[in-house]
């Protein structure tokens, strides 16, 4: 599903943040990131998503070279992919279930059955009750797992999640575990980067390990 040949991604001024890294990662597989800060984790997701383009190698998700995809397919491409960045994106002007359904009415589903489906994403991250709520009036736990519910709402093949317990306590972290574990058991492939061994430990899974842009 996902296959890195030989990619470097070198930042404008010329850091080398993923350096000639190799990797395959099968359907149905969840697969951890981990390494120090800076050890190019999110770099790594990034390329994945096709927010990033390699410098050098390909990336290949799905089937497409995403370095060679049109601007136009990527919104096509992106309906598969569940994203959980630490820079949430979120719409501040719009209420935490508009958040969630937006990427719903993208796909054009709408009525009973959106509702729906914003409502038990919401209720798997236990924002059911602040579905009124706009998005700056909850702290950085609560967007984060807004953030899950918007990113899992569309049942995507593919979730990349940079460091999704990072702010959050033992007992929401190990919730936002088990559902990720519950999609994987569904089919769903996912790619966690995370700084937590035990967590990593708990679920099983295979785990690489980046330290200077390379896989170790
Ligand atoms: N847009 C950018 N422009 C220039 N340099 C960048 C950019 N994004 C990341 N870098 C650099 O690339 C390196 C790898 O960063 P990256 O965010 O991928 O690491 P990480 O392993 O995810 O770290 P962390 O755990 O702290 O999030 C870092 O040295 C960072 O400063």
């Amino acid at each position: 599903m996902i296959e890195l040949n030989d990619v470097t991604k070198r930042y404008p001024g010329g850091y080398e943040a993923v350096s000639h890294v190799s990797l395959q990662i099968n359907k149905g597989e969840m697969v951890f990131l981990t390494g120090h800060s800076g050890a190019g984790k999110s770099t790594l997701l990034k390329l994945i998503a096709a927010i990033e383009r390699p410098t050098a190698g390909s990336v290949v998700v799905f089937g497409q070279n995403l370095g060679r995809m049109r601007r136009s397919a990527l919104p096509y491409f992106r309906r598969n992919v569940g994203l959980i960045f630490q820079d949430h994106k979120l719409l501040y002007d719009r209420s935490v279930f508009d958040n969630v359904l937006l990427p719903l009415h993208i796909q054009g589903v709408t009525g009973q059955d959106a509702s729906k489906r914003v409502r038990a994403a919401l209720d798997k991250v236990g924002l059911l009750k602040k579905e009124r709520a706009r998005p700056i009036t909850l702290s950085g736990g609560e967007q984060q797992r807004l953030c899950i519910a918007r990113a899992i709402v569309s049942r995507p093949q593919l979730v990349l999640a940079d460091e999704p317990t990072a702010n959050l306590d033992e007992a929401y972290a190990g919730e936002i575990m088990a559902m990720f574990q519950a999609f994987n058991q569904v089919g769903v492939t996912l790619v966690i980067s995370t700084h937590d061994q035990d967590l990593i430990r708990r679920l099983g899974g295979r785990s690489l390990t980046l330290a200077e842009g390379k896989l170790v």
